[in-house]
């Protein structure tokens, strides 16, 4: 099989792209970070546990549109949308690619959140990431493997502030600085999208108090 059934990883040298400058975000993204990111999609669709997760919204419970997992050190016991996850193990692929991706990014992680986009169905609506368990400045690397799909941002005051980007297969976003603080964003439906999506969210989750 491939070099990923294995867990060994092949990184290339990231090609950071130059992004229009957004008020108050710090944005880098680099398109092709790896080799074989249809294997590592595929192992990783086939070893994560994943879960429907519910989401609360006006009071009601509905199944989130993808399916999820959260995984990460023990301690990194993470809530949204009023739920507590405790984390899963890393795996070996897993934590390869923690690895890979804090060395790109300059930063630690202790905790992914993956999620699976089964088709062009399902979608993430806007959100920052900022829970208080991220700190005020969180630095958030997103890997996607897969159907290419629309990621957007936009200001949460200045309509003009916004950037819509493709993420294509084997690309990295990283979002530090003042992003979640002053920015939204979401992953729309794409209904002619018949591919899965698997797009992996590296996070540093602190203790709570
Ligand atoms: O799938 C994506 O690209 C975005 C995921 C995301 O925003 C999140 O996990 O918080
Ligand atoms: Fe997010």
């Amino acid at each position: 099989m491939s070099d990923t059934g294995n867990n060994a990883v092949v990184w290339k040298t990231p090609q950071w792209q130059s992004l229009p400058a957004l008020p108050g975000a710090q944005l880098r993204l680099a398109l092709d970070v790896l080799d074989r990111p249809a294997d590592l999609l595929a192992q990783l669709q086939r070893e994560i546990p994943w879960e429907q997760h519910r989401l609360r919204l006006f009071g009601r419970e509905i199944p989130a549109p993808r399916l999820s997992c959260w995984v990460g050190d023990a301690e990194a016991v993470y809530t949204y949308s009023r739920v507590r996850f405790e984390p899963r193990p890393w795996s070996p692929l897993l934590s390869a690619l923690r690895c890979g991706i804090a060395e790109m990014a300059g930063a630690d992680f202790n905790s992914v959140l993956c999620n699976l986009y089964r088709n062009g169905n399902d979608a993430m609506g806007w959100h920052s990431d900022d829970e208080a368990e991220l700190g005020p400045r969180p630095v958030i690397a997103s890997l996607s493997l897969g159907a290419p799909r629309r990621f957007r941002l936009r200001h949460k005051r200045d309509a003009d502030a916004r950037l819509e980007i493709e993420l294509p297969s084997g690309s990295l976003l990283l979002m530090g600085g003042d992003t979640q603080r002053h920015y939204r964003h979401d992953l729309p439906r794409a209904l002619r999208v018949q591919l899965p999506r698997l797009n992996l969210t590296f996070r540093q989750i602190h203790a709570s108090a």
